[in-house]
């Protein structure tokens, strides 16, 4: 498997490049890894337990189903208990608090230590090659994703930062929906905003602990998105439900920019709980999750939907700062399209483009879409996902890709370049009717079979 998954608008996504499933269940009584408690996942070949959050060696806690049954097994694992770390975010706020009553130039930050200091009085000795910052100004202070060395390991944290052009969308899509309290996770740069701003309330929640260096106790929790896991426990869910409890009037929406390589049904299974709790400590109850605005590929588009009909993509191409990939101007100034898109419940027409060239309102859409985007009349919608022009075959009843041709002999459109009649990428489809969209226990052909297990298993 590729360490790193490649980034090219190519239909490929964690969940094509892993003949893997998770299964959707409650993970408190999983075994447990440093990110917190495992999640169950499922291939042909059996189920087995495996870190909720990373994609790749470094975390190995690796234990069959059938094991997890086993005395002695449970009783090792017991271990990470006392292993999985905790922060005391009291006393990195009054560190803060005493870093920023002094000048600008007596501050540093050393990223390797991950500490914030003064540097006339180290409490101990940073050695040459540590990575320190300094000076550090009040605004930097207020915004550190603006210094913080950015973490780019691509299988764990994936930190790409939205361009400003980006936040001040987001905010204007929040603005249009009188939404004024932010759930952010993973998303400190929208967090830092919403500080910023007099009408806005926001909780960070993030892996990423720097930011509690940064940040008041009750701004900030250390989070794994993938199986809703706090990493102090019951402190923390105090402060998610005092937010949520202030969020009662004015509106609540989580924005959350997933490392990319992320898996789509935890999360969507971290957005079902989180809207549980929120109904409950409010008191309000409804069906249907929070609104939601969900930074990710489009390629993702029918895992999400599939999952979450509710939440649709927009054509929106979300820019970042950091990613080579995305770097949104090219040398010879032509315009490089992101594959970064919004999915949302919120109404598809809130989110106003009209300042943006790039974009254009279709009128039988009722939203924005990009200049490039035709109404397919045939297809009744704006067919384009990657940011081409998509043309309609009328064998297929859809619209295709610039660069698909239909294919006779496969009786359905493909890529032109490389293609070999008759070969179906597996990884890429249900184990079980090769369709792309849905995983083997949503398959439309299994639905009775899969109801009837579950029958069973609450029987
Ligand atoms: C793609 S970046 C998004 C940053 C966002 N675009 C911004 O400008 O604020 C992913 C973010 O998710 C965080 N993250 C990575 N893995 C996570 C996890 N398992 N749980 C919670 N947050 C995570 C990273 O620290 C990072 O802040
Ligand atoms: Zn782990
Ligand atoms: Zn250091
Ligand atoms: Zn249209
Ligand atoms: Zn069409
Ligand atoms: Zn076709």
């Amino acid at each position: 498997m590729p360490r790193k998954r490649k980034f090219e608008a190519k239909d490929s996504i964690a969940q094509k490049t892993l003949p893997v499933e998770v299964v959707i269940e409650d993970v408190t009584t999983h075994p447990l890894c440093m990110h917190g408690p495992t999640l169950l996942f499922s291939t042909e070949k059996g189920r087995f337990y495996a870190c909720a959050s990373c994609r790749n060696k470094e975390c190995t806690v690796h234990i069959d189903e059938e094991d997890w049954l086993k005395e002695n097994v449970r009783k090792r694992n017991e271990k990470y208990y006392s292993l999985i770390p905790k922060i005391d975010k009291a006393a990195a706020w009054s560190n803060f608090c005493e870093i920023k009553s002094r000048h600008y130039a007596d501050r540093a930050f050393c990223n390797t230590c991950e500490e914030l200091y003064a540097l006339s009085q180290p409490s101990k000795k940073h050695a040459k090659e540590h990575r320190i910052i300094t000076p550090l100004t009040d605004e930097q202070l207020s915004r550190p994703t603006t210094f913080l060395p950015m973490l780019e390991n691509d299988s764990v944290e994936a930190q790409y930062m939205f361009t400003k052009k980006s936040i001040s969308t987001v905010f204007g899509i929040l603005k249009n929906n009188n939404i004024s309290n932010i759930l952010c996770i993973g998303t400190p740069s929208i967090h830092e905003e919403a500080q910023s701003q007099p009408d806005f309330t926001s909780l960070l929640l993030d892996y990423d602990k720097r930011h509690h260096l940064f940040q008041p106790p009750k701004q900030f929790v250390w989070y794994n998105m993938f199986n809703n896991y706090m990493f102090n426990g019951n402190e923390d869910e105090k402060v998610l439900k005092k937010f949520f409890k202030n969020s009662r009037e004015g509106g609540i929406c989580i924005v959350m920019d997933p490392p990319f390589g992320g898996r789509v049904e935890p999360l969507i299974q971290t957005l079902k709980e989180l809207t549980e709790l929120y109904r409950r400590v409010c008191d309000k109850p409804g069906d249907g999750l929070l609104p939601v605005l969900w930074a990710f590929p489009y390629f993702s588009e029918p895992y999400i939907t599939n999952t979450a009909p509710e939440i649709k993509m927009h054509d929106y191409q979300i820019e970042y700062t950091n990613h080579k990939k995305f770097l949104n101007r090219m040398k010879d100034g032509r315009k490089f399209a992101s594959p970064i898109r919004f999915f949302t419940n919120l109404p598809l027409r809130t989110i106003d483009l009209s300042n943006d060239s790039d974009y254009k309102l279709c009128n039988k859409c009722k939203f924005y879409v990009s200049a490039t985007n035709n109404h397919c009349y045939k297809c009744g919608a704006c067919t384009s996902k990657n940011g081409m022009t998509y043309k309609h075959c009328d064998a297929c009843k859809r619209c295709v890709k610039p660069t698909f041709f239909h294919c006779k002999a496969c009786g359905r459109c493909a890529q032109e370049r490389n293609h070999q009649c008759g070969v179906v990428v597996e990884s890429q489809s249900c184990f079980n009717c090769k369709e792309t969209g849905h995983k083997k226990s949503a398959c439309p052909q299994l639905q009775g079979r899969n109801n009837n297990k579950k029958k069973r298993k609450s029987a």
